[in-house]
């Protein structure tokens, strides 16, 4: 088959209805966007007309919104739009004027210095926006007159759904001073988002940071919908009246008071805005979207870029000059300006932590409190948050609650455990011997124990092995260790099955006749040793056998001191002495609060049983 000789170049269609519901279902978030987007274009319109305009003062350039439940109109004193305008601009679909006055889409942004100069003036840039008016509307009416050319004359256009458009030249007085109004007629389904008392909740919604002048009106007079300048634009008397009025904004827009707010300032981009610290615990990870207005205007309350994963104990309302958003506007776009933003930000939490860290112990404490495991995550990876809060961050020890440093300023020695179980199994005794004992069982807390030396050089940190612990424990006199070897054969004997060795110490408390020292390791090379001694000669017993080391064994420690331990060592009855070491040691694993092996349950049920009887028979 042979091609024709001349395809004619043909030029796409376009289906407007199509194109109106995949915005509709996949780019906008609700149909409310639509004012957004009027909102967002006056306001662009503005800016063009202040660059025609510079000398005009602030404020003298405005936005109206009207709604009375039959129409909705958004009209500006922007730099409006000339008849060529119109067909190019509002007629071409993805066909932007800010583009090109603008910062070209594709132009790398490169460091700090040159952001300033490569500022975008404008939030518009796609060129759809104005197709989310089809959300609520069958029709877009725009009456428009250009501030480019003083004696031009106005000029009308009439989009509809359908993809026709009328363009009509008026009479300047159709329009008396240069501007544009958009009016739309909404639909019935589209009540919810077009009513005189929404559209005013949605122009505060978006426009309340907007610097020019935007008022509201429902047909009964006109009110502002942006009275006062962004809480951090105000001027206040005193630096306390600043920070309440910060918070109570932060509380006013995400509905908690947070536990401290911090001001945000990055003139290289012109952002300003506040962090709100949370005053509650959020699980790790979960994502909080932060609210980014650009130019005042609201763009996305979702926003998570701007700041680091590990920032996720504050929620940010920010305001810059020079973030992209994306098409949809609900979030950034990512480029080396957001980045810059990012890594700036974060150093502001940063120093916001060494500032309490340094002079508020108060607020770092209560800040720790309730957001440690973020910090502890933080600084795993972060040398810098290590170094400032490591000593400030709550753990576990033998001391209860206390921090690193003032742990380490009573022990030489810092003992970490490598579980919550082996914890709680030497506690109570490690602290009556006099051991200082971290529980490093919990995420990231034995990691960042053993980082303490990096900090404190003087500080020796190990982990508590069980002959660590059982060596710090006072051994008993040679003749009382003579008396016992009887009992202490016929226990070793009768626990030789858990791979359990039996000594005899004294240690406080009194009360606790019986410690069972052992850790998780141990039982896990334990486990391994007795499969390769089951699968001996097969594949699986070489490889298991290979990774062999010495079997650590656990240790049964009885304690001299406790007089129901000192009955024991003098039984004379074989079977009874066993029993008794059995029962002691099903006692001792009882107390580490570890879950129990089958065989473990069943030798605390025997022997309490043989007990019982013993007891029995004895009464008898
Ligand atoms: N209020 C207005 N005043 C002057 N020109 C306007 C106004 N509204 C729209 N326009 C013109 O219509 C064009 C298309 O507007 P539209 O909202 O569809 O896209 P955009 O604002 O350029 O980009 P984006 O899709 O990112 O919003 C604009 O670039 C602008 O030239």
């Amino acid at each position: 088959m042979t091609l024709p000789e001349t395809a004619a170049d043909r030029t796409f269609q376009v289906d407007l209805r199509g194109l109106v519901d995949l915005l509709s279902h996949h780019l906008y978030s609700s149909p409310r966007v639509y004012l957004r987007e009027l909102l967002q274009n006056a306001v662009d319109a503005l800016t063009a007309r202040h660059a025609l305009e510079p000398a005009a003062p602030a404020g003298s350039f405005g936005v109206r919104l009207y709604a009375d439940g039959t129409v909705v109109r958004v009209e500006d004193d922007g730099v409006g739009l000339t008849e060529a305008d119109v067909h190019t601009f509002l007629a071409t679909i993805g066909r932007s004027s800010k583009r090109a006055m603008g910062v070209p889409p594709d132009e790398p942004i490169r460091g700090w210095g040159k952001i300033t100069e490569q500022r975008d003036d404008f939030i518009g840039r796609f060129g759809i926006g104005l197709l989310s008016c089809f959300l609520v509307a069958d029709e877009i009416h725009v009456l428009s007159r250009s501030a480019r050319t003083p004696d031009a004359p106005a000029v009308e256009w009439r989009g509809r759904g359908d993809g026709s458009y009328t363009v009509r030249v008026l009479p300047a007085s159709a329009h008396p001073r240069p501007g544009t109004t958009v009016t739309l007629a909404p639909r019935a389904d589209a009540g919810e988002w077009t009513r005189p008392a929404q559209v005013h909740a949605l122009g505060r919604h978006f426009g309340s940071l907007l610097r020019h002048p935007v008022t509201f009106d429902d047909g009964t007079g006109a009110a502002s919908v942006n009275p006062e300048p962004a809480p951090w634009a105000r001027t206040y008397p005193t630096p306390g009246a600043r920070s309440r009025a910060l918070a109570a904004y932060g509380e006013e827009v995400f509905g908690f008071e947070p536990l401290d707010t911090v001001e945000l300032d990055l003139p290289a981009v012109g952002l300003k805005g506040i962090a709100c610290v949370l005053p509650e615990t959020v699980p790790a990870g979960r994502s909080h979207g932060h609210r980014v207005h650009v130019k005042g205007m609201l763009l996305s309350e979702q926003a998570e870029e701007i700041l680091p994963e590990w920032a996720f104990f504050v929620r940010c309302v920010i305001d810059a000059e020079s973030l992209r958003p994306t098409a949809s506007r609900e979030s950034l776009y990512e480029d080396d300006t957001l980045a810059a933003v990012r890594d700036a930000l974060a150093e502001r939490l940063r120093a916001w932590i060494a500032r309490a860290a340094a002079s508020d112990p108060d607020l770092l404490a209560r800040f720790l409190q309730v957001h440690h495991l973020a910090v502890k995550s933080l600084a795993v990876h972060d040398d810098e948050i290590l170094r400032m809060l490591l000593p400030w961050l709550p753990f576990e020890t033998t001391d209860g609650h206390t921090t690193l440093d003032e742990f380490a300023r009573t022990h030489r020695t810092v003992l970490v455990t490598s579980s919550v179980e082996e914890f709680r199994q030497v506690a109570a005794i490690a602290s009556a011997a006099g051991l200082g004992v971290v529980n490093g069982g919990y995420t990231y807390d034995r990691e960042l124990v053993h980082r303490l030396p990096e900090i404190r050089s003087e500080a020796t940190v190990a982990d508590l092995d069980p002959a660590t612990l059982t060596a710090h424990l006072d051994p008993v006199d040679r003749e009382t260790e003579l008396a016992a070897g009887a009992y202490l054969a016929q226990a070793r004997d009768a626990l030789a099955v858990f791979d359990c060795d039996v000594a005899l110490r004294t240690f406080q408390p009194a009360s606790a006749p019986a410690l069972l020292v052992d850790s998780r390791e141990a039982r896990h090379e334990r486990t391994r040793s007795r499969l390769a001694r089951e699968q001996e000669g097969g594949l699986w017993g070489d490889l298991l056998g290979a990774l062999r080391q010495e079997a650590p064994r656990a240790q049964l420690i009885l304690n001299q001191l406790n007089p129901l331990v000192r009955t024991a060592v003098a039984i004379d009855e074989p079977e009874l002495a066993r029993t008794s070491a059995e029962a002691l040691y099903g006692q001792a694993a009882l107390l580490s609060r570890r879950p129990l092996r089958p065989a473990e349950s069943s030798l605390i049920n025997r022997s309490f049983l043989d007990l019982l009887a013993h007891a029995l028979r004895k009464d008898s």
